[in-house]
């Protein structure tokens, strides 16, 4: 074949097909399919579509789903689209660090894995995989109190992760926030989030149309969903069944019972005695207005944990990245501010720390690696989110995540028509 060149033709040779025995007899190992799909993945909305594949429909829309009219999921993740980012050039960026220190103690990255519960429903890998993951990146890891791996067991299998534990408290049960607390404190998490988006569940409304339960039941309505997903039913009945980090017991309860569960009661007065009952860093998740953030530095917390709950809580409610830059200046540089709630790459962190976080965490974006392969997945997910914030970092002109400002990001990437 000539292929035509500027400075005429360049003569290919057909290989000599005795050549070509040797390749012939060359058998390639069996790939792993898991993680060949999970390396063609580019970034984290391919994942989700490996995860979409491979989930049965209702954990898959528990996950990925929002609540009522799903609209307040949508404006987040419009929000971190409409930011620009702003580079700074000619800065020297040979070598760029991604780490940084949240709350007393370096993490290799400025992001975390957000606390979830069912995490084994999505998965049978569950809380492990995500904490070894975490791990392995060196990361902080959550753990919800809806969480379907007990607090012992998790700190027992995975003691080098760096724990977080995440609070619920329940109707007329609030001793029971004080055994967890002291559980959590005994089994070495430095960190306690208190989540104060939920003081009643969202409606979710794709699970009311699933008819989903907890746990996930093979009935005539999942009976063809399993035919596509077979592999997942055959995981799911052959581990271990849900059981919870903190619930008795669970037997085939709608979503909408299970909502029932949260204390409306819970007021500023609890963050008092938790604040006595816990000796580690405390943290109020679902922080959504500068008032309140106002309010919870008030009452002593160590950083403020801005998060609408990734839209499942209240439709309409405040987007945290929107929120962020008049937080930052109601609180002051000094107060940590940890943001959630839509965040699906390293544009994404740079974008919130450059508008005034210092550390952000990741909900679905991590669920949807689990799903999609377990530990690998989320493994997956950590490495396609560190390599877009070193990318980012380099391409904005900054070395360090302490070199990030105010003047790398803008929340509009026009001016808003007036
Ligand atoms: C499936 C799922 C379960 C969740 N469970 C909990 C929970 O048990 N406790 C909690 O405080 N937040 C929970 N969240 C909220 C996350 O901690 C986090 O705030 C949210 O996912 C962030 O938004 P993102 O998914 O867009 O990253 C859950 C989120 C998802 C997607
Ligand atoms: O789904 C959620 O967002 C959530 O916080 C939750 C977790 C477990 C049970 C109920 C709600």
């Amino acid at each position: 074949m000539d292929l035509p060149t500027r400075g005429g033709t360049i003569r290919r040779q057909l290989p000599n097909p005795r050549e070509l025995r040797p390749l012939l007899r060359f058998r390639p190992p069996r790939l792993d399919r898991t993680r060949a799909r999970l390396e063609r993945a580019a970034d984290v909305g391919d994942i989700r579509r490996i995860a979409r594949r491979v989930t049965p429909t209702a954990p898959f829309d528990y996950t990925d789903g929002a609540a009522n009219s799903e609209e307040t999921a949508r404006r987040n993740r419009r929000a971190f689209l409409d930011a620009e980012l702003r580079p700074t050039v000619l800065r020297d960026v040979a070598t760029v660090d991604t780490s940084t220190e949240i709350l007393g103690q370096r993490s290799e990255l400025p992001l975390g894995i957000a606390p979830t519960g069912f995490t084994r429903m999505m998965h049978s890998a569950g809380e492990l995989a995500g904490a070894r993951a975490a791990g392995r990146a060196g990361i902080p890891y959550a753990l919800s109190t809806m969480g379907t791996t007990s607090i012992e067991e998790l700190a027992e299998q995975v003691p080098d992760t760096r724990r977080w534990f995440q609070l619920y408290t329940w109707h007329d049960h609030r001793e029971r926030a004080r055994e967890l607390v002291d559980r959590a404190q005994a089994a070495g998490y430095d960190t306690l989030l208190v989540t104060a988006d939920t003081a009643t569940g969202g409606q979710r409304h794709r699970d009311h149309r699933n008819g989903m339960t907890i746990p996930p039941q093979l009935t005539p309505r999942t009976l063809l969903d399993a035919s596509y997903r077979p592999r997942w039913w055959i995981d799911f009945l052959t581990t271990e069944p849900l059981t919870f980090a903190t619930l008795s017991s669970s037997s085939g309860d709608s979503m909408g019972q299970i909502m029932k569960v949260f204390d409306p009661a819970l007021s500023w007065a609890d963050i008092a005695w938790i604040r006595e009952a816990w000796d580690g860093s405390l943290v109020i998740k679902g922080i959504q207005t500068p008032q309140d953030a106002r309010r919870a530095v008030d009452t002593g917390v160590d950083a403020l944990y801005l998060s609408n709950h990734g839209g499942r809580q209240l439709d309409r409610a405040p987007v945290p990245l929107l929120e962020l830059p008049e937080v930052r200046r109601a609180v002051g540089p000094e107060v940590p501010i940890i943001l959630d709630s839509g965040i699906t790459s390293g544009g994404d962190v740079l974008a919130a720390l450059a508008l005034g976080a210092d550390f952000t965490m990741i909900g679905r974006a991590y669920l949807y690696g689990l799903m999609a392969g377990g530990q690998q997945g989320v493994e997956r997910v950590l490495e396609i989110l560190r390599a877009e914030i070193e990318v980012g970092m380099r391409l904005l002109g900054v070395r360090s995540i302490a070199e990030i400002g105010p003047e790398h990001a803008r929340l509009h990437w026009r001016e808003p028509r007036a």
